[in-house]
């Protein structure tokens, strides 16, 4: 039996902070057990082992942890759920998704809320479902698109001089950075992105010990809605990169799902709701998968296809 485990992280801020979250919630709920955090560089020893990268075919940064996870280097993998493609290597999977932080996307760093925004203001994100989805909202707006970790993009507000930044609530609430939060932009009309604000860990199949904690440590609350996101996204075809949106919250006894598309210049939206009475997992994910045949019988592939070339 094994009794150290090894948690393999990005070294970034954020994907520090919730890699500590699942090894805080792992120690508890098993503290007979280890569990060791380690930095897996972006350079890594990627090349090494060609028949492991071409496993492992998600962007780069996942995929050096993928390669860490099926070379023993470390047991489990934390990501930010929204960044995972929805189709993994074929030996691993996801193990459990440990928390959910608020789902919302923010404008941030902004003297004033996006309603009141001047004719034309600037902007910044580099999302195409923000991006889309703004314009659809406001035309008048100039997105102007950035990269870079939380930070880098706050201080772009400075730098090329935007009105603000739009950002995932999650990463600003995780850094504690909430003071830079201007506005939680409604979903009525910046719908968040599949899985934004969940974390996802990573296993190899076989690890039966580190499934079994992981399940004990989910809470099914959080993990449904996010599975039916998960299984939208697969069905569509999607990643995190298309300007497309979904997003799932219980109310009471019901699950309700809905799902955006736009054209990237906002003149078309496409919006489709689910709500499910009762919900299990099981018809979640199905009535998450009959959203996604919606949204393609109303056009949505089209809005997706016009970007992936
Ligand atoms: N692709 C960037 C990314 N991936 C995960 C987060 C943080 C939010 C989350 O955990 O979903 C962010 C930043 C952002 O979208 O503003």
């Amino acid at each position: 039996m094994q009794k150290k485990f090894v948690i393999g992280t990005r070294s970034s801020k954020l994907a520090l902070q919730q890699s500590q979250l699942v090894q805080k919630k792992l120690q508890q709920l098993a503290p007979e057990f280890e569990f060791e955090i380690k930095k897996i560089s972006t350079e890594g020893d990627r090349k090494r082992n060609k028949q492991l990268s071409e496993l492992a075919t998600s962007g780069l940064f996942i995929r050096d942890l993928e390669i860490a996870l099926l070379t023993g280097k470390i047991d489990l993998a934390v990501h930010s759920f929204k960044d995972l493609p929805t189709i993994l290597p074929e030996q691993l999977k996801i193990g459990g998704i440990i928390e959910r932080a608020n789902p919302l996307d923010v404008l941030a760093g902004s003297t004033q809320k996006l309603a009141d925004l001047p004719p034309g203001a600037r902007l910044g994100t580099g999302s195409l479902r923000r991006k889309s989805q703004l314009l659809a909202y406001r035309p008048d707006l100039k997105i102007i698109p950035i990269r870079g970790n939380i930070e880098t993009r706050l201080n772009k507000i400075k730098e090329v001089n935007l009105a603000g930044v739009i950002l995932a609530a999650a990463g600003l609430e995780r850094l504690n950075l909430t003071e830079e939060i201007t506005e939680y932009i409604s979903p009525g009309i910046c719908l968040p992105a599949a899985r934004q604000g969940a974390i996802a860990v990573e296993i190899k199949k076989d690890s039966k010990q580190l499934q079994e904690l992981l399940k004990a440590a989910e809470d099914e609350q959080i993990a449904i809605p996010v599975w039916a996101e998960q299984q939208f996204l697969k069905k569509m075809n999607a990643g995190c990169h298309a300007p497309l949106a979904c997003y799932a919250r219980l109310e009471a006894e019901q699950l309700v799902i809905t799902a955006a598309a736009a054209a990237l210049d906002g003149s078309n939206l496409i919006r489709q709701q689910k709500i499910l009475e009762n919900y299990t997992l099981t018809t979640a994910v199905n009535t998450a998968v009959q959203l996604a045949e919606e949204m393609m019988a109303a056009g949505a592939e089209q809005l997706i296809a016009a970007v992936r070339k």
